[in-house]
């Protein structure tokens, strides 16, 4: 049996984890959940799983929580809840399903209890890749990826040597715009960005995947979970979101991991591994049903925020995390309606040009640079 904590647990892939859970009650069992303002489903979750621990973002829905389930939980609220639901000493696995950095001290400090991460929070990565990968050493941590790319690389890696891995192939769909010309960016709706064409996902990676920073932050995760230089991570434009990505070898053999767009694979895998459990409701890949599978070279000048990232990714730094904290704020007002999606890279460009580069940042570095840049963004935005 494995315990296991999750942060995230009302959004997108939350919800999945626990459906995972919930199909193997003798594998996996949850002793602890993180939620934001979702507070209803919050409660729904902790009736059915009945964890010990429970955090949520604000204090009277931590009350309220509280007086509801009394001395069965422990409940906690704001940053320091989200820490109390990652670090405990018998926790086996945590997932982290935040959005954002925010979910970047949650794993730090639960590396330095010693507990394996399940990490579909890339932001985490982007931002503070190299403090994230040292304290998974230094502490003999296990950090799997939940990302489906990152998941059929990892799948596509086992049996074979990193050193003789000659390229990264991470496929892209082109996300909600992908039929649309520069032009006709101009002044396309929330509504519109919000409808990817393969995956429901949460709000946030849905815009960051129209705008290909989603891609853009997959490349620089797999630097930092594979130790993969970024010239040798290339990015395929592949609609279907089949093939969820590739290896190819120095004999120039290709290894890829397909499926039907699922998310309960990956992260039923990261939870099992190095088992694989039988996963009954999801739909067989039946290729002759689909007949053909497209592919395509990004054009750099189109999705800007792929060049971006692996701009900032290559200088390192402070850098990627400016990029993050510009796009996190960026894509918030977006969906508020404040700006127009093209005007996102336009608020990141801004901040990239105007920062004055730390190498080798430490933590407090990374949360200070993250705050000021989002002022930044939210200033230029009145
Ligand atoms: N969805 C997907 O298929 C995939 C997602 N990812 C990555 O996984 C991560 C999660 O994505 P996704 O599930 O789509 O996101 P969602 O927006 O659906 O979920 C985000 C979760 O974080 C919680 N949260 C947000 N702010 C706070 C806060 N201040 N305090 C506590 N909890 C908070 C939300 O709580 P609440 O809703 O209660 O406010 C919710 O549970 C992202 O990094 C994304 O890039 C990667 C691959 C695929
Ligand atoms: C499901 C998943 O892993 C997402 O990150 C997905 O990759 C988004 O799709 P695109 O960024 O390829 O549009
Ligand atoms: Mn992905």
């Amino acid at each position: 049996m494995k315990n296991i904590a999750l942060i995230g647990s009302t959004g997108s892939i939350g919800t999945q984890t626990l459906d995972v859970i919930r199909k193997h009650p003798d594998r996996f069992n949850l002793i602890s959940l993180a939620a934001g303002r979702n507070v209803e489903r919050a409660i729904e979750q902790v009736q059915e799983f009945q964890p010990r621990v429970v955090a949520v973002e604000r204090k009277q829905d931590a009350e309220k929580i509280q007086q509801q389930f009394g001395e069965f939980v422990k409940v906690f609220y704001g940053k320091e809840g989200l820490i109390e639901a990652s670090v405990l000493h018998d926790a086996d696995f945590l997932m982290n399903a935040l959005v954002g950095s925010l979910g970047l001290e949650p794993t730090l400090q639960a590396m330095e209890a010693g507990v394996d991460i399940g990490i579909a929070n890339k932001e985490t990565l982007v931002t503070a890749g190299h403090l994230v990968t040292e304290k998974a050493k230094a502490h003999n941590v296990n950090l799997l990826p939940v990302d489906s790319e990152h998941s059929a690389i990892f799948q596509s890696l086992e049996g074979n040597r990193i050193d003789e891995v000659e390229r990264l192939i991470l496929t892209a769909s082109g996300g909600s715009f992908r039929e649309y010309t520069r032009d006709q960016l101009e002044g396309v709706s929330v509504e519109d960005a919000l409808n990817h064409p393969n995956w429901n996902m949460g709000a946030k990676i849905t815009i960051d995947s129209a705008t290909m920073m989603n891609k853009g932050f997959e490349v620089m995760e797999a630097h930092w979970l594979f130790n993969i230089p970024y010239d040798d991570i290339e990015v395929l434009l592949h609609k279907e979101s089949i093939i969820h990505s590739l290896v190819e070898y120095r004999d120039k053999s290709v290894l890829a991991q397909l499926g039907t767009p699922d998310m309960r694979v990956p992260i039923q895998y990261a939870m099992s591994y190095p088992e694989r459990l039988e996963l009954r409701d999801t739909n067989r890949l039946n290729l002759w049903e689909i007949g053909k599978l497209h592919f395509d070279k990004p054009d750099f000048d189109r999705y800007r925020c792929l060049r971006y990232a692996y701009e900032a990714g290559r200088t390192g730094g402070t850098l990627p995390a400016v990029l993050n904290a510009a796009n996190e704020e960026a894509v918030k007002q977006f969906l508020q309606g404040k700006i127009t999606f093209l005007s996102i890279e336009e608020h990141i460009e801004k901040a990239l040009e105007r920062h004055q580069v730390i190498a080798g940042p430490s933590l407090d570095t990374i949360l200070e640079v993250d705050k000021e840049t989002r002022a930044y963004v939210s200033s230029r935005i009145g």
